[in-house]
């Protein structure tokens, strides 16, 4: 095995653990001696141990001399858990190769200084692309304060998320459905309109083989419309909460309330898009999937504030001039001010394609 070997052993434990560590970053770490692997690590949840602890911990007297491998570099502040760059020292590693420097303020380079005072040597950069790639939501949280935000849409293949008759069930196919049902697993919160909640009762739940963890769900309601009897305010599966504007029924949200749900207010009749992200970020939120409909995808475009948008596109067509497509909202009028994209993944899921996209570098 070679160097890079050892790293991408390291990604794919890091990769393994993706959505539950949140808030905290995905990091996986590997240990070796003479050729010979000694010690495996992920950080599993925010709070228990770092994935060098782990790591570490297995390798025991077999890390003196050896080589540490990790995806992200090492902690040297004091969080939940005593600083990884301390225990590296004490443990006898001689060479350190890490892929992502971390771009938290707290941490940002000094990690590695501390390694290299210590006399360690350290290699950054191993694999680095792969390794920001699976901590894009933290890295992005981290720089900006805001949720990284997900747009996702199913829609016909002459871009209709319904018939002309409002029938929308379903366009794209089981296994399309499945692989969403992942993406809501991994999310932090789940967001929908009103509209949609009133036209599916959705339950907005991730339902994956031997259970998936449920993102909060948020519900963009600001004249407080959702109906008492939703399933998502019965269900109990996850927490719920409104979003409501300035003037909204004061009784109706006590009675939101009285069914556990929570009643956020926001400036102004609708609620501003960033506004709403800088408020979900104060409350914990670092990875928000916006399943629409059409008018919630049509706000977040018009802001441009989003950072992946997932389409599935069917082998079927609708037409119909009444039909719904997945952006609505006012749209933007002029060409030149088009919100440009770059397609960073195009798979076939079942009979459906997955089309992954994000903001093109300007
Ligand atoms: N109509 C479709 C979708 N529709 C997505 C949303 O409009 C639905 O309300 C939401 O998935 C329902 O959530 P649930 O109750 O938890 O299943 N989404 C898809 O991927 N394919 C579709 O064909
Ligand atoms: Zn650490």
């Amino acid at each position: 095995m070679q160097d890079r070997d050892y790293m991408q052993l390291a990604i794919d434990m890091a990769r393994s653990a993706l959505g539950q560590t949140s808030p905290n970053p995905a990091v996986g770490a590997v240990v070796v001696k003479n050729g010979q692997v000694t010690g495996l690590g992920a950080h599993l949840r925010a709070g228990e141990p770092h994935a060098e602890v782990h790591a570490l911990k297995m390798a025991g007297e077999k890390a003196n001399g050896g080589v540490l491998y990790v995806t992200l570099e090492p902690c040297s502040h004091y969080g939940k858990t005593p600083p990884c760059a301390d225990l590296v020292m004490k443990s006898g590693i001689r060479k350190v190769f890490v892929a992502s420097t971390d771009p938290n303020p707290l941490v940002c380079g000094k990690g590695i200084a501390r390694l290299k005072e210590a006399g360690i040597e350290v290699q950054t950069g191993l694999l680095e692309e792969e390794a920001n790639k699976i901590n894009e939501v933290f890295f992005h949280h981290i720089k900006t304060g805001l949720p990284f935000v997900t747009l996702k849409t199913a829609m016909t293949f002459d871009g209709k998320i319904s018939t002309a008759s409002g029938e929308s069930k379903w366009i794209t196919g089981s296994e399309a459905r499945a692989d969403v049902q992942q993406l809501r697993h991994r999310h932090d919160a789940i967001m929908v309109g009103i509209g949609t909640v009133i036209q599916d009762n959705p339950s907005l739940t991730a339902r994956i083989p031997g259970g998936g963890k449920n993102p909060i769900r948020i519900i963009l309601d600001s004249k407080l419309l959702i109906p008492l009897t939703s399933r998502l305010l019965n269900d109990k599966e996850a927490s719920v909460w409104v979003i409501a504007g300035r003037a909204h029924d004061r009784e109706k949200a006590s009675d939101l309330r009285g069914l556990g749900a929570e009643v956020i207010e926001m400036e102004g009749s609708r609620p501003a898009v960033i506004p709403l992200l800088k408020e979900l970020s104060r409350r914990g939120i670092t990875s928000l999937f916006v399943e629409g409909g059409a008018e919630v995808h049509g706000s977040f475009l018009k802001e441009q504030a989003f950072q992946q948008i997932i389409a599935y596109m069917a082998p079927k067509l609708f037409g119909g001039r009444d039909a719904r497509t997945a952006f609505g909202g006012e749209g933007i009028s002029r060409m030149a001010d088009a919100a440009m994209v770059e397609f960073t993944d195009i798979s076939k899921v079942g009979s459906d394609i997955r089309i992954t996209a994000k903001p093109a570098r300007r």
